[in-house]
């Protein structure tokens, strides 16, 4: 059974085809002030994200709505290279980050997604959750906080007292605390007695495991537009088998590696989307509070509720590939953000 009602959201189409009517008129001249020139897209991604991320199909949208990517050569300064309106990147390293902090003060009419600072924040499993803990958000849509968590930064043996001292709630997931990208800093592991835990290599952060009948909602944040889609997640946990069950069970990255549940003939109590309300006040609030424009969260919905969700992880510059829709999204928002800047421009040339 495909729940239609809440994964298309209705007039989506027929907004994108106002607003490229718009994008027309505006590339055109029509009703506006100047004709808007191209913009140009540096990008700086592995090759597996330039792969997924930069499809024929992207490419070939953004060229009819004037925007061109271009690769970014990581071998010759950044300043030497474009002009850029956007640089877009997800690379790893202290020097990457410098090079971008440098470019960002030399170049200011440049917008660079997103500054480095905020993304090191969503980097450490700790602080990532920190803002939606923060925001303690609960309105009459439904409430939203993050698993009750213990951080670990070494000595597995100290685990057992620190568990007991804060009352988490058997079972546990252990996440690495450091996302760099890496497979190692995607195994988590799920620990059924908390004398195992003693056996996990830390930095680590303990979770309390949230039953949520195995399924998740990956809300994609593009700017202001946001789009929801199910996967597949770990099963439940019930009480019979957290009882016969100890030890520490390993398991490799699962939401990438998860199908998705959006054909799946769900219970609809599970299956049920987020209210659009409730995620829309939440993306716009993190947007905000993380200082970031390219990210998505992972939500679940405590089983057996209807309104209580947690954020148990977001990643930067996710895997947009797998959102529906989003050749027209992104170029949509690159295009956003390029009217935004002219239009500043224009108003600040008038006042003066
Ligand atoms: O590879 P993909 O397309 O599955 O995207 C990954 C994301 O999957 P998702 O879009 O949430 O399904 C993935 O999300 P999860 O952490 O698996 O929830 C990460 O964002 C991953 O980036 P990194 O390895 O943590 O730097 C993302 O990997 P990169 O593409 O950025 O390497
Ligand atoms: N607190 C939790 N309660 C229930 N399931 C969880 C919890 N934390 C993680 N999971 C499960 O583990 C998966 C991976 O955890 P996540 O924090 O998203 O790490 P990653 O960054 O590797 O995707 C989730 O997609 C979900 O299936
Ligand atoms: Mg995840
Ligand atoms: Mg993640």
């Amino acid at each position: 059974m495909r729940l239609m009602e809440e994964i298309a959201y209705k007039s989506e189409e027929e907004e994108r085809e106002e607003e490229e009517m718009v994008s027309q008129a505006y590339s055109i001249g029509k009703g506006f002030p100047q004709p808007m020139k191209g913009v140009v897209v540096g990008y700086a991604l592995t090759s597996k994200k330039t792969k997924s991320f930069l499809q024929p199909k992207l490419e070939g949208l953004a060229r009819n709505k004037g925007i061109l990517f271009v690769a970014i050569d990581q071998n010759r300064p950044l300043s030497d290279q474009g002009p850029f309106d956007i640089v877009l990147h997800k690379l790893l390293g202290k020097e990457w980050r410098q090079i971008l902090e440098d470019y960002r003060l030399t170049h200011p009419e440049v917008t660079v997604l997103d500054p480095p600072d905020a993304i090191q924040h969503v980097h450490n499993r700790q602080s990532m959750l920190q803002d939606v803990a923060d925001l303690n958000l609960s309105d009459a849509y439904g409430k939203v906080g993050v698993p009750k968590q213990l951080v670990i930064k070494k000595d597995p043996s100290s685990i057992p007292d620190a568990v007991n001292k804060v009352g988490l709630m058997l079972p546990l997931v252990a996440k690495p605390l450091v996302v760099d990208g890496s497979a190692k800093s995607h195994e988590l592991s799920l620990a059924y007695d908390k004398y195992s835990l003693e056996k996990l290599e830390p930095p680590l952060v303990l979770q309390e495991f949230v039953n949520h009948g195995g399924v998740l909602f990956k809300v994609y944040v593009v700017g202001e537009a946001i789009k929801v889609v199910r996967r597949f997640s770990l099963p439940d946990v019930c009480k019979r088998e957290l009882s016969k069950c100890a030890g520490v069970f390993r398991f490799p990255r699962v939401s990438c590696a998860a199908a998705s549940a959006d054909d799946a003939d769900l219970d609809p109590g599970v299956a049920e989307l987020p209210p659009r309300p409730l995620l829309e006040r939440l993306a716009r609030e993190l947007r905000r509070r993380l200082g970031l424009r390219l990210f998505n969260l992972d939500i679940i919905r405590e089983y057996g509720t209807q309104d209580r969700f947690y954020v148990i992880d977001i990643n930067y510059f996710p895997g947009y590939g797998k959102m529906p829709e989003y050749e027209h999204i992104f170029t949509d928002f690159l295009l956003s953000l390029s009217e935004s800047k002219y239009k500043k421009r224009t108003a600040l040339l008038k006042s003066l």
